[in-house]
């Protein structure tokens, strides 16, 4: 964890360890976290002079923003918040922050269900979606087609490791969808009953590369040799503006006790494991740094030890364009490869980072 400022207000170090914790989940749901951790900053300020307080607020956002690295609506929260914080006093920019802040979540809230009405569009009475993780996105989609008096099917895979697919499961029994659940591996064999793939994304790229839970790009392959067209509900907060300029999305790695528990480490390589304790420490005790990771090159895998059983848990995949059909946003539905220029309209040309907003 990241060194947080001195003036940081608890109740933005509780958010900031339930998105690192995935307490709170999801693009959407920790964008709109975000901001209102940064009003909640706003609002406990004691700063008496505006610079100190546009310190607080920044620091704020950079202990928000070192929580996961991948879903871009995080820093494009942050990025709006910092966009209108405007004032020459400490009272007039606690009020700016405030109320961008939640017109932040308010435009969140209206876009997601524009972009619920766009996305029905695209569903049929009697139509059987198979879906991915848990995407609030995607949930609109369903639930606006649900509200046009059609009946829909899903087909839900249960996502491996976390099992989000469980909490789309119990949404979707909430509204009386009949569900079948499905581990991952088994989305081939059912891909002959759906007539749409839909899924959310937590960040697309310039060249129309949708960025989402990890099992996605592997699904879109699959769909199109099924002839199954795949469908991407997005709001325009998960368009990566960084991308326009060459830079490539971070894909989270989670700690590998997700994927196997240390009973389980112990079932495959035995003793041989003594040379480090648990995950994310090395022989030193520590979190590991440059100098521990010169070491591991050698006989011990990167968590230190020398049993030769490395276990990978990256949290996202890249789905390139050509296998997504189109994505679903609240100005629209686009075909992947058109996407840039809806970025460029709303983002511009110049990016940096979210407390320094260029424009
Ligand atoms: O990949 C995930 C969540 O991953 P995690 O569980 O690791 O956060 C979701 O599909 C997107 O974030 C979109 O969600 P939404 O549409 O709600 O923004």
């Amino acid at each position: 964890m990241a060194d947080r400022g001195t003036d940081v207000d608890p109740a933005v170090a509780t958010t900031a360890d339930e998105i690192a914790a995935m307490e709170i989940r999801g693009a959407a749901t920790i964008a709109d976290a975000a901001a209102e951790a940064l009003a909640a900053q706003a609002r406990a300020s004691t700063a008496e002079r505006p610079e100190a307080f546009r310190r607080e607020l920044r620091d704020a956002a950079k202990t928000l923003y070192e929580t996961r690295p991948t879903a871009v609506s995080l820093p494009n929260a942050l990025r709006y918040v910092f966009r209108g914080m405007d004032g020459e006093t400490v009272a007039d920019l606690r009020a700016a922050t405030v109320a961008r802040a939640e017109r932040f979540q308010h435009e969140l809230a209206h876009a997601q269900s524009e972009l619920g009405a766009v996305g029905a569009n695209r569903l049929r009475d009697g139509d059987v979606v198979m879906t991915h993780c848990h995407s609030t996105d995607a949930l609109a989609c369903i639930e606006a087609a649900l509200e046009d008096g059609k009946e829909l099917e899903a087909i839900v895979r249960e996502t491996r490791p976390r099992k989000q697919g469980h909490i789309t499961a119990r949404q979707l029994r909430e509204w009386d969808v009949p569900v079948t659940l499905v581990v991952d591996n088994a989305s081939r064999r059912y891909l002959n009953r759906a007539d749409h793939v839909l899924i959310g994304a937590d960040s697309i790229a310039a060249d129309g590369s949708v960025i989402n839970k990890i099992g996605t790009s592997g699904l879109a392959v699959t769909a199109r040799e099924r002839g199954v067209p795949v469908m991407v509900a997005a709001q325009t907060i998960k368009l990566h503006p960084d991308t326009m300029t060459g830079h490539t999305v971070e894909i989270e790695m989670r700690d590998e006790r997700e994927v196997l528990s240390e009973a389980e480490r112990h079932e495959i390589v035995g003793d041989a494991d003594d040379a480090g304790d648990a995950r994310g420490t090395d022989n030193d005790g520590d979190a590991g740094d440059a100098e521990d990771g010169a070491d591991a090159r050698g006989d011990e895998n990167e968590n230190g030890r020398d049993d030769g059983l490395t276990v990978e848990n990256p949290a996202f995949d890249v789905t390139p364009p050509r296998y997504v059909d189109a994505i679903v946003t609240e100005h629209g539905q686009f075909p992947p490869e058109s996407i840039v220029t809806l970025m460029r309209e709303l983002f511009g040309e110049t990016t940096s980072e979210p407390w320094n907003p260029s424009r």
